[in-house]
Parts: structure tokens; sequence; C-alpha cells
């Protein structure tokens, strides 16, 4: 019986296997999963200590099991030794909320057109529903997610901004410019072990509150945190390189690069990239625009070798750098 097992495995040219069946079937599946926790490694080293901030945009939180498989990616960061800050957008929710009111959402350069009535709505949904949510999701996990505005401890100040159309300065009304930003509140709550959840709403010095596109206020708190990286979840891949024409997904592109596409981009992706391009240019390693409808999109962009989504790269480009282009570490 031995003889016409080997004498089997000689004819395949392999070497003999004596294991039992059932010990290779195990193997066999346990093997690759292994091999995925492996290639984790290097990016756990890379950021462990590291402080992430994540973008969770309104249109990327309408579905339930989304919303509960980013709170496990935000949690999976947390246990893996990276600091993760979650600021929060709300667009949808807003709209439908000013929808039941019967009063009218309008934007202009990718910004909501903001009156005092507004605000309100701003505040409320924001404040009140969107991010109480998302407390809720993250702590299920553990007494981690602690929410706060960016008017909590002057975390953000903002003075009032302009849009720019065709080069025309545009009143929008209550939609705020962050100016200043205090960090020390939410580092406090990273230092502690908590997950800070911020809201993208800002007071100015005269005691005024003001609505801020959530990807601006997550790109100032990531700077002022000095973040490793700032992660935009979207309803989209990533930035398209001729949008709404092609749907060809830009993987990688330096500031200078994003900087000349800026004129080009259209509504919710303006703020979106002028937040990344911010970013990087104040010290942030890479900003990195991911589909939020992706479940896990975010541990797959950090821990696989494979980036997925669009990844913005300081000027000039260093080794350090290229050493996190979405080709994994060299
Ligand atoms: N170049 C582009 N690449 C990708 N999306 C774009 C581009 N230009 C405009 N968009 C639009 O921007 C939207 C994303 O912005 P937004 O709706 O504000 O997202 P969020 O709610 O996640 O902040 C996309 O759904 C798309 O309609
Ligand atoms: C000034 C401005 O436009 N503020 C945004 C704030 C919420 C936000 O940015 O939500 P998303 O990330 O879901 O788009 C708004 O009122 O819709």
């Amino acid at each position: 019986m031995t003889l016409e097992k080997k004498s089997a495995a000689a004819t395949h040219g392999g070497p003999v296997n004596t294991e039992p069946a059932a010990k290779q079937a195990r193997n066999h599946t346990a093997l690759p999963k292994a091999r995925t926790l492996i290639e984790a490694l290097p990016w756990l080293e890379r950021f462990h200590g590291r402080t992430v901030v994540v973008k969770f945009g309104g249109n990327a939180m309408v579905d339930e099991e989304l919303k509960r498989a980013f709170a496990q990616d935000v949690v999976f960061l947390r246990y893996a030794g990276i600091k993760p800050v979650v600021v929060h957008g709300g667009g949808p929710q807003i709209n439908a909320h000013l929808d039941r009111l019967g009063l009218e959402s309008s934007f202009t350069a990718g910004l909501r057109v903001t009156t005092a009535e507004t605000m309100d709505v701003v505040r409320m949904v924001l404040a009140g529903q969107v991010q109480r949510q998302l407390v809720g999701l993250l702590n299920e996990h553990g007494p981690f997610a602690v929410g706060m505005t960016g008017e909590d401890a002057h975390i953000l100040t903002a003075v009032k901004r302009y849009a720019e159309v065709d080069g025309e300065q545009v009143d929008i009304g209550l939609v705020g410019d962050i100016v200043k930003v205090e960090p020390g509140a939410v580092q406090a709550l990273l230092d502690d072990g908590r997950i800070p959840v911020v809201s993208s709403i800002a007071r100015s010095d005269d005691g005024h509150v003001y609505n801020i596109n959530a990807d601006l206020a997550a790109s100032a708190l990531a700077s002022a945190l000095g973040a490793e990286m700032l992660v935009v979840l979207t309803d989209v891949e990533g930035l398209y390189a001729d949008w709404p024409a092609s749907d060809d997904v830009i993987s990688r592109l330096t500031a200078s690069e994003l900087e000349e596409l800026m004129p080009t981009l259209s509504s919710g992706m303006v703020p979106k990239m002028e937040g990344c391009l911010q970013a990087v240019r104040d010290g942030v390693g890479t900003a990195r625009v991911l589909d939020g409808r992706v479940q896990h999109s975010l541990l797959l962009e950090i821990f696989t070798d494979e980036g997925v989504g669009t990844m913005v790269v300081p000027d000039p480009v260093d080794d350090t750098i290229d050493d996190l282009n979405h080709g994994g570490l060299a």
C-alpha cells in the first residue's frame, strides 16, 4: 500500500505527502488566512502609534450594514495600536431633514448655502443625530467613542467663507473657513485610548456658529494633530480623471498634480480634494479618497498591499513616501 502511494507521488514528480487528509484540508484553508494576517504586519509596524483621521461622508453612511462595518474597522484600528479620529459629515441627512421642514437645499461650489434657519438644522442633525449614531455603533465594541463638535473646547475656529464661482466671491451665508485648530481636547482623548468623533461645526472668535464642510474639517484636524494619514470615505471609487465623461480612477497623484486638476473638479469633489491637498501640504503623510460603499475599504486600504481609491502624496516625493505607494512596501 505504502509502496503504491510512493510510486504514484513519484510519477507526479512531487514530494510524498504523508499528512492525514484532514490536516491537509485544515492547512489548505488556514494558510491563506495566515498569509492575509501576515500581509498586514509591515503596515502594523509602519502605523503603530500613529494618528489616522478618517472622514466618514454622509453618502457612505446611508446603509446600516456599511455603518456597522465602518465602526468595526475603526475599532480594529484602535486595537491595532493606531489612533483613529473620526470626523463625520451628514449632507444627505441634513437634506432629508430640511426637506421634512419644507426648506430647500442649495449648494454652491460643493458648499451648502446656509441661512440661520439652515444652521440650526445642520447643528441638530450633525451633533444630535449622525454623531450620536456613530458614537453608539463604535461603543458597541467598548467604552471608546466620545462625540464632540468643533465648537467644543475651541477645537475649530472659523471665519466666514465665500464661495468662488468663475473667479467671483459669492456669499453663501453661515459657512466657515477654519482659521485655527486647537487639537488639545482631541489629543487628550486619543492619549486616553478613546476614539474622538467630531462633527464639522466651528465657532468664530466673536461667538458665531459656522457650518464647515466635513472634508475640510477633517483635513484641518489631521494637519493640527500631525496625523500620518487622512482617509476620506465617500460614494465613488476615488478621484475620476475625467468625470463625468469617464470613471477611470486616479490611483496616485502628487500635491502639484492635484493642484493642476483642481479647476476641473466639480460639486462635492471640490472641498474633498481641497482638503486632501491642504493636508499633505501641511505635513500629513498621505491623503486618501476611498469608496465608502465597499465594506471594510478602510481596513483594506491600511493593511493590505493593494491600495483602493486615490492617494495624494506630498511634493516632492521622497523615498519614504515611495514606500507608501499603492504597490506596497518595497
Ligand atoms: N472628478 C470626480 N471624481 C469623482 N467624483 C466626482 C468628481 N467630480 C465630482 N464628483 C462628484 O462628487 C461626489 C462626492 O462628493 P459628495 O457627494 O460631497 O460626497 P460625500 O457625501 O462623501 O462628502 C461624487 O458622488 C460625484 O458625484
Ligand atoms: C458647508 C457645508 O457644505 N457643510 C456640509 C456639512 C456636512 C458635510 O460635509 O457632509 P458630507 O460629508 O456628507 O457631504 C453640509 O451642510 O452639507
